[in-house]
C-alpha cells in the first residue's frame, strides 16, 4: 500500500532542545493512524511540519510520493486549541474558512450544510462563544474537512472532553477513515485502540514502535497467565513449584501472574503438583502495558 506520509531522518530543535532525532514514520494511505506520546514529546511539532507551518532541521518529508515543497494534496487540520471568531454563528464561520480556501460559493453553501450536519450541530443557530468545548471540537472538525481534504490532521481532540463527548468526536472521525487518511494524536490509549488500525508511539523524539494494533500486541509482549488458588497453601506449593522449574512469576494480593509461557506447560505442573487453581485466565497484552514497558 502506497504512503500518504512518509518521513525519513527529520530532525527538528529549538534552541538546544532537540524535539525530533532523526524521526522516521510512514503512515499509510486512508488508514488512520494514532500518533501516540506523553505531553510534551513532540506531537504538535511533527503534525505541524507536515502542514508546512513549522519547518524541520533536515531530513526528507514525502506526501502520496511527492516531495513535500512540492506536494499538492489537501489537508485538514484540526488544531489542538481550535480558535474561532466567537461573534460568528457556525454558517458564517464555515463560510469564512471556505472562502479562505478558495471553494466556489456554490459548493461552498452545500457543503456547509453537510458538514454541521454531520458533525451534529446543524440545528445550531448561537454564535460560537455560546458553544460547550465538544460543540467546539465538532466545527473544529467541520471546519477541517471544509476542502474535502486527503489527509485530516486531528491534533489531541478528544483530550478535553468528557466520555461521552469523546465517543461521539472518535465516531466522526472513525467515519472519515478509509478515503481520507486520518492522523490523530493523544496521550488517551484506549482512544486508540478504539478506532485507529495503525499506531506510533514517540519516545525522546523518536518513534520506538510503530504497525497495526494487533501486530504491536502480537510481536512486543507474549501472554500472561493470571492464576488463582483457594488456599495460601495450595499457592505456595504452586510457587514452589514455579521455582523449582527456575519459571519466572509474579506475584500479588489474590494472584500468581506467571509471564511469557504456553498455557500447556502452567497446565503440566499443576498437574504434577496435584493443584486445582479457582481461576486461571489468559490476559492478553494492551496498548497501555505495551507503551509503558517501551517508555520505562
Ligand atoms: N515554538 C517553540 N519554541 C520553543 N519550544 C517549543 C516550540 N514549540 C514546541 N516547543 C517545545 O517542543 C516540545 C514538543 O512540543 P509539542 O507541542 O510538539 O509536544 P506535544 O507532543 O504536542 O505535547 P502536548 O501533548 O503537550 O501537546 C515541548 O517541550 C515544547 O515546549
Amino acid at each position: 500500500m502506497m504512503d500518504a506520509i512518509n518521513i525519513e531522518n527529520l530532525s527538528k530543535s529549538f534552541g538546544t532542545h532537540r524535539v525530533l532525532d532523526s524521526l522516521d514514520m510512514a503512515v499509510p494511505a486512508g488508514s488512520i493512524f494514532g500518533l501516540v506520546g506523553e505531553n510534551g514529546a513532540g506531537k504538535t511539532t511533527i503534525m505541524k511540519i507536515i502542514l508546512g507551518l513549522l519547518a524541520g532541521d533536515g531530513g526528507s518529508i514525502r506526501i502520496f510520493g511527492e516531495d513535500i515543497s512540492a506536494s499538492s494534496t489537501t489537508i485538514g487540520y484540526l488544531p489542538d486549541v481550535p480558535s474561532f471568531y466567537g461573534y460568528m454563528n457556525a454558517i458564517e464561520y464555515m463560510t469564512l474558512c471556505g472562502k479562505i480556501g478558495g471553494i466556489e460559493a456554490g459548493k461552498l453553501k452545500s457543503r456547509t450544510t453537510e458538514l454541521l450536519d454531520l458533525v451534529g450541530i446543524g440545528n445550531v443557530k448561537t454564535r460560537i462563544s455560546n458553544y460547550s468545548r465538544g460543540m467546539k471540537q465538532r466545527l473544529g472538525i467541520a471546519q477541517a474537512l471544509i476542502a474535502e481534504p486527503d489527509i485530516l490532521i486531528c491534533d489531541e481532540p478528544t483530550s478535553a472532553l468528557d466520555p461521552s463527548g469523546r465517543r461521539d468526536i472518535l465516531d466522526i472521525i472513525r467515519d472519515q477513515g478509509g478515503e481520507t487518511t486520518v492522523i490523530f494524536s493523544t496521550h488517551i490509549l484506549t482512544d486508540v485502540e478504539r478506532i485507529c488500525d495503525q499506531v506510533a508511539l514517540l519516545h525522546h523524539g523518536r518513534i520506538v514502535m510503530s504497525g497495526s494494533i494487533e501486530e504491536l500486541e502480537r510481536s512486543h509482549r507474549s501472554n500472561e497467565i493470571i492464576l488463582e488458588f483457594g488456599s495460601a497453601g495450595d499457592r505456595t506449593r504452586f510457587v514452589a513449584a514455579l521455582e523449582s522449574l527456575d519459571r519466572p512469576y509474579r506475584q500479588d494480593r489474590s494472584s500468581v501472574v506467571v509471564a511469557g509461557d504456553k498455557t500447556g506447560s502452567v497446565i503440566d505442573i499443576l498437574h504434577d503438583a496435584g493443584l486445582m487453581p479457582l481461576r486461571m485466565d489468559v490476559v492478553e497484552p494492551d496498548l497501555e502495558k505495551l507503551f509503558m514497558e517501551m517508555v520505562e
